[in-house]
């Protein structure tokens, strides 16, 4: 086989557009950021990365590109040690550091696909599903970004959503687009009663589709016990509704529904206290900082064991990642519900060429040429990259923005 050594990573922050969608924080600015990877191996080949952006994880990916030079691409151990020793000195959280690993991890396996010519998939064990289910990410919204220091209003064609009726509305053009067959609503927005309306709405609309309600963590353990005790019945699971393991333990006690986390369990560490305290019972797996792929497969197995079921988080991100998360949600035989994606708040400003990954009846068929499958459109890149550069945006800030135009806005967790 030609070389395999790893001669470059080329790291290219983005900016792309996003909707005013609101959350337990704040509400989400006009741009996400994100960060391209591009591994460069000897002989030409290049495998694609998508990492989450901001100023720190640019930074450690730089650091990165610095040491995996010369390293064997299919040597994904020592490159995700040699990443590691290299941030420790100055990134202490394993989690923090795994979200750099992370990265260059899946753009080594797609550039490991591209020299054998098979899947990502094929690498992590093989497919167990031709196609992974996602479930539609609904969220409270404002109508369009209102004009701001001389910027014009930012209109979108999703409308307002603000109560029951506009929630319903969404998720209705949720599944006439995508045909999604489940629905996660985020929370922490407004008073609990009126979350437990939209979701009774939700239910009333969709009779017999899973249902999930994620407030981020802005209730205490007592409005926590509430809602679950209104929602019986009605919700498949109720996601972070509340901070710390302790704390979800406690609600865990009384809730008649399965407690979901993407927050309290981010880290190989927190496994251990979750099981014994039993705080949760179902996991969001996120290969974005769980060690990537292999690792995420890796978890599954541990979740088999102590029995947690396992769904997948998502945060804004292009079709790289999409392309990644469905690799690995194919490979995993105990994939308990549909997956999160924001992609379709997304997906109108993508790196990738259209084509392969379509999210059709709520699901996405596993791409099945070399590596992850999917093509990078340089102009594109170039595009959102510049975009990133006049931006002068260096991180997110939900609660920043939303004071721009509510002064008062305190951010609280637990706000109820
Ligand atoms: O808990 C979750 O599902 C998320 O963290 C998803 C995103 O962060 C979402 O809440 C957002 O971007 O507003
Ligand atoms: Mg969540």
């Amino acid at each position: 086989m030609s070389s395999t050594r790893i001669r470059e990573l080329i790291v290219t922050p983005i900016a792309f557009g996003d909707p005013p969608l609101l959350n337990s924080n704040g509400v989400h600015e006009p741009l996400a950021l994100r960060i391209v990877l591009q591994l460069v191996l000897e002989d030409g080949t290049v495998g694609l990365g998508e990492s989450p952006g901001g100023a720190a994880r640019l930074e450690r990916l730089h650091a990165a590109a610095k040491v995996v030079v010369g390293m064997d691409v299919f040597d994904t151990t020592a490159v995700a040690a040699a990443i590691d020793a290299a941030l420790l000195p100055t990134v202490p959280s394993s989690h923090e550091r795994g979200w750099t690993t992370s990265a260059v991890e899946v753009a080594c396996l797609d550039a490991q696909g591209k020299l054998l010519g098979r899947p990502v998939s094929d690498l992590l064990g093989g497919t167990v599903r031709d196609s992974v289910p996602f479930a539609a990410y609904l969220f409270y919204k404002w109508a369009e970004h209102p004009a701001l220091d001389g910027r014009a209003a930012i209109g979108d064609d999703w409308g307002e959503a603000l109560d029951p009726a506009g929630i319903v509305e969404q998720a209705r053009l949720m599944r006439e687009r995508y045909g999604f067959r489940s629905f996660k609503l985020k929370g922490g927005v407004f008073p609990p009663d009126e979350e437990i309306a939209a979701i009774r709405a939700l239910a009333e609309a969709f009779p017999g589709q899973p249902l999930r309600l994620d407030p981020n963590v802005a209730w205490t353990v007592e409005t926590s016990k509430y809602v679950a005790c209104e929602l019986d019945g009605v919700l498949e699971y109720l996601e972070d509704p509340t901070k710390g393991i302790p704390g979800m333990a406690e609600v865990a006690k009384d809730s008649p529904m399965p407690l979901a986390t993407n927050m309290c369990v981010i880290a190989w560490e927190h496994l251990k206290p979750a099981v014994e305290q039993d705080a949760i019972q179902v996991l969001l797996t996120d290969h974005h900082y769980w060690g990537g792929l292999r690792r995420t497969r890796e978890l599954a197995a541990v979740c088999e064991a102590f029995g947690l079921a396992l769904s997948m988080h998502s945060n804004s991100h292009l079709g790289i990642s999409l392309a990644a998360m469905t690799h690995v949600a194919a490979a995993i035989p105990n994939l308990d519900h549909s997956c999160d994606t924001h992609y379709p708040w997304n997906s109108a400003d993508d790196v990738i060429v259209p084509g392969v990954l379509e999210l059709r009846d709520g699901e996405v068929k596993v791409p099945t040429g070399p590596g992850l499958g999917v093509e990078l459109d340089h102009d594109k890149l170039e595009q959102l990259h510049r975009r990133y550069v006049d931006s002068g945006m260096r991180s997110r800030d939900d609660t920043g923005y939303m004071r721009r135009f509510q002064p008062d806005y305190e951010l609280r967790l637990p706000r109820w």
